[in-house]
Formats: C-alpha cells, sequence, structure tokens
C-alpha cells in the first residue's frame, strides 16, 4: 500500500498506511496525517477514527504488542513488519475502543489483511480472535517483583524510558507520568491579547457551545473540551488565538519580554513562541525569528500575519556558525533547542520508539554549542531563556549547570524568585520543569540566564 494511494476512504486502511510508512521510512506521524487529512478524502467521524487510530497505537504499541506476544506461536519479530501492524490496529479496537463491535474491528482488519498481505489474513483472524477468547487471562509483569516491567507493559513506554523515570522520580511518580504521557493531551489555545482578552474568548466559544475553561497557570491559556478540527474553530481566521500548550506558553513568559524592545528567537521555527514573544511585547520593538531551516520560515510569516503580528521579521541562519548570525546585540534572547522531545510523547508518541539514550549525549553536544553562541549575542544585562520539551536531565539541568560554571558573565536566575506565585512548576534551583501527571502540560524544561 502506497501513501499516494487515491482510494484511501477508509480510516482503517488509511491508518494503515501511515502507521507502516512510520515504521518503515520512520516519518513523523502529525505530517502523514496533515497531509492525508488536507486531502480530503475521509469525512465527517471518519477523521477522528482516523487520528484515534494512529495516535492511539502508536501511544499504546508496547501494551499492544505485549498482549500480541502472548497470542502468537512465533515470536512478534519473526512476524511480516505490515502483519505486526495490522495486529496493533485490530487489537487497539478491541482493547480501547468500546465503541467500536468486537465483530467489526475483527472482520474490517482481516479486510485489510485480504487487500494489503492475503497470505496472512488467517493467522490475523485467529490471533484477534484468540484475543477475544483469552482477553481475561492476559498476564503482565508482577508490579511488586518487576515494577519496570509491569510499568513498560501496562503503560505502553520503553523500558530504558520507565528506568530513566524511576531516577529522576521515584516509583509512584513514573507510575503516574507513564500512565499520563500514554493519554490524549489537552486541546490548549493561547489568547491573542492583541486582538481579544480571554474572557472574551472564552464566551465566543461558549456561544459557539463549546465547552473551554481558563489555564491554571498562562494567563492567556484556556483549555478546550474534546475533538475538533482547529481552522473550523470560531476566531481562528479572526487570529484570536493560537494552538500552544500552556508549559510552552509558560516557557515564553519566563523571558519577561517588554513593549520596545529587541529580541531574538534563535530557534523560532514554527514560531509558537515567537508570535507569544511578540503578543507580549504588545507589537512594538523588533523580534528576530531565525532558524536553520528555510523552508518553515513561511510558517512563522504566516502565523505572525494571521495574528495581526508586525514586528517579526525572520532570518535562516545556523546557530552553531558563528558568522552566520547576526550581528545585533539583543535585550532578550530564547533558545528553544532542538531537543529529543520526551516531554511531548503524548502528542508524537513514535518519537518514545525510535529514541535510545544514546541520542540524548549527541542532543546535548548541540545543545551546549547552541547555548554558548546564543549567549553572545545577549548585550551586557541582558536575559536569555534555555528551554527544551525534554524531560531528561542531560539535554536540560547539565548542560545548563554546566554552561553557568564555565561562563564568568553568567548568572543562573532563580525562577521561584521572579515568578513566586508559579513556585510549584519550579526546582529548588530555581529552573522550570514541568510534567503531564503533575501539572496536566506538556514535560518542559526552561531556565533563566542573565549576562553581567
Ligand atoms: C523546538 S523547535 C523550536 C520551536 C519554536 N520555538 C516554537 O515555539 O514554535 C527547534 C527548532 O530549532 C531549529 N534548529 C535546529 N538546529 C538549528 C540550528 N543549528 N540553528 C538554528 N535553528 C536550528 C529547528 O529547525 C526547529 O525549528
Amino acid at each position: 500500500m502506497s501513501t499516494q494511494n487515491p482510494t484511501l476512504s477508509n480510516p482503517r486502511q488509511a491508518a494503515c498506511v501511515v502507521l507502516r510508512s512510520i515504521q518503515k521510512e520512520g516519518c513523523y506521524a502529525d505530517q502523514l496525517m496533515d497531509r492525508e487529512l488536507s486531502e480530503g478524502r475521509l469525512s465527517g467521524p471518519d477523521r477522528g477514527l482516523f487520528a484515534e487510530l494512529v495516535f492511539g497505537v502508536l501511544r499504546r504499541q508496547g501494551t499492544l504488542d505485549h498482549i500480541i506476544a502472548q497470542l502468537l506461536n512465533q515470536s512478534l519479530g519473526k512476524l511480516e513488519p505490515i502483519v505486526l501492524v495490522l495486529l496493533r490496529l485490530g487489537l487497539y479496537q478491541l482493547v480501547y475502543l468500546d465503541r467500536i463491535p468486537e465483530s467489526a474491528a475483527v472482520n474490517e482488519t482481516v479486510n485489510l489483511a485480504k487487500q494489503s498481505v492475503p497470505r496472512a489474513s488467517g493467522l490475523v483472524n485467529a490471533v484477534l480472535r484468540n484475543y477475544l477468547r483469552r482477553k481475561n487471562n492476559i498476564t503482565f509483569p508482577d508490579p511488586l517483583t518487576s515494577p519496570v516491567a509491569s510499568i513498560a507493559a501496562r503503560h505502553s513506554q520503553p523500558l530504558w524510558l520507565v528506568n530513566q523515570w524511576l531516577d529522576q522520580l521515584g516509583l509512584a511518580e513514573t507510575e503516574q507520568l507513564a500512565e499520563a504521557s500514554s493519554l490524549q493531551p489537552p486541546l490548549t489555545l493561547r489568547t491573542n491579547t492583541l486582538l481579544t482578552s480571554r474572557e472574551e474568548l472564552l464566551q465566543r466559544f461558549t456561544d459557539n457551545g463549546i465547552s473551554a475553561v481558563p489555564c491554571h497557570y498562562s494567563p492567556q491559556g484556556i483549555v478546550v473540551e474534546g475533538r475538533h478540527h482547529i481552522p473550523g474553530l470560531p476566531g481562528f481566521r479572526e487570529g484570536l488565538f493560537a494552538v500552544q500548550d500552556e508549559a510552552s506558553q509558560v516557557a515564553a513568559l519566563l523571558l519577561g519580554v517588554q513593549p520596545g524592545e529587541r529580541v531574538l528567537d534563535s530557534c523560532a521555527a514554527p514560531g509558537g513562541k515567537a508570535t507569544h514573544l511578540a503578543q507580549l511585547m504588545d507589537n512594538r520593538g523588533e523580534l528576530l525569528a531565525m532558524d536553520i531551516s528555510r523552508n518553515k520560515l513561511p510558517l512563522i510569516q504566516e502565523s505572525a500575519q494571521r495574528l495581526g503580528i508586525r514586528i517579526i521579521s525572520t532570518r535562516s541562519a545556523d546557530l552553531l556558525q558563528s558568522a552566520a548570525m547576526p550581528a545585533h546585540a539583543f535585550d532578550r534572547v530564547l533558545l528553544d533547542a532542538p531537543c529529543s522531545g520526551l516531554g511531548v510523547i503524548r502528542r508524537n508518541p513514535e518519537a518514545k520508539w525510535r529514541l535510545t539514550p544514546a541520542d540524548f549525549t549527541r542532543l546535548a553536544t548541540t545543545q551546549r554549542a547552541m547555548l554558548k553562541n546564543a549567549f553572545r549575542l545577549l548585550k551586557p544585562g541582558g536575559t536569555l531563556v534555555y528551554s527544551t520539551c525534554s524531560t531528561t536531565l542531560e539535554e536540560n539541568e547539565t548542560v545548563v549547570r554546566d554552561f553557568v560554571s564555565r561562563q564568568n558573565d553568567c548568572v543562573l536566575e532563580d525562577l521561584n524568585t521572579i515568578f513566586p506565585h508559579w513556585h510549584d512548576l519550579f526546582t529548588s534551583e530555581g529552573m522550570l520543569r514541568t510534567w503531564p501527571h503533575r501539572h496536566g502540560m506538556d514535560g518542559f524544561f526552561a531556565a533563566r540566564l542573565k549576562k553581567r
């Protein structure tokens, strides 16, 4: 099956194609899904089922594989990759989707197998029916004697990640985080305060029969209940809001930008934080949104235009190349560094099956070099926020502590002192650490540095 197949009007078939591309080619789920949805072959509830199947299977892949292994007479590794995708897809519907009748889940999956890999349709049928017979006898590792394996299997997380969380948080919180990280994240929006207030936006949603509540921490944030097609939400085309997790909103607020300042967002695409910063600057001053990827700069410009922002200019430059950097000295710099994305695995669940601990060391090397270069661009007295959507120590505290210890003109500011009302988001050292299970937002890190 190909992702270009023009006949994919069936949500299960479309999900199967996307899952296979992710497995085979290392594609990103959100990009493939956007492409499929924008081609308009699926309509109405089929679009919702398609998204549910792709993200659900990726989030629950570990648990599904654990169950499949008990139902098979052979090891999982011996299955053809497409057969494994079909089994995950069928089993996901049986285990997690109450609204789909069991017979439909089995028959539709077997039909898909007949189309794509006919020789395996008997096996797919047998395994799914075997699950229906044995579902009350599926076993998981004992939480007392094998806590890591138990959490990994029940909450669908890789073993290395559970071990890492255990070192950071202890057993009870690891269980909570593992569970929260396999759930669908909330839909959080940032009010565009250049055009409206949070209260007016909430009222607009209420008037349109959509439930939404204010965020607890971000003064611009709202959480919308249910699933929605974003461009169809009231106020989207008028630019009244941007989609952005609350943790990301808080990270930009930590920079403390003021109207009239000269600000650099050094890794800016697709522009979530850059547009937020411009909004906080009240559309006054200069904001340079820089990114290595020239292809992504139009995303920043399109968002800025929709939100009525006039102070952002974009530039393609490599933060690792000093010579390519803008010659300005900035009052404030945001370095929202490329990272492992372990804090956003609710949104990009394929990442947890691809990453390995070796990736963090490689990423940290780049992040250190970026921090050094970004700090050079600050004026004396200027402020820099270093942030990532990763939960690892290596990409976060270690990068910052190491930099501060080597850089005589750099001071780590204590966020507890500057933003005392958010103290439960900060570590005792004064850095931001948000967690899905504690704060209901993405896992995020930020530290605020000052140049003497
Ligand atoms: C975490 S994303 C930034 C997200 C953005 N701040 C936002 O809120 O929408 C990291 C960005 O860094 C960019 N990037 C990666 N390496 C870079 C480099 N060497 N110089 C500049 N940008 C880089 C990537 O293209 C990516 O867009």
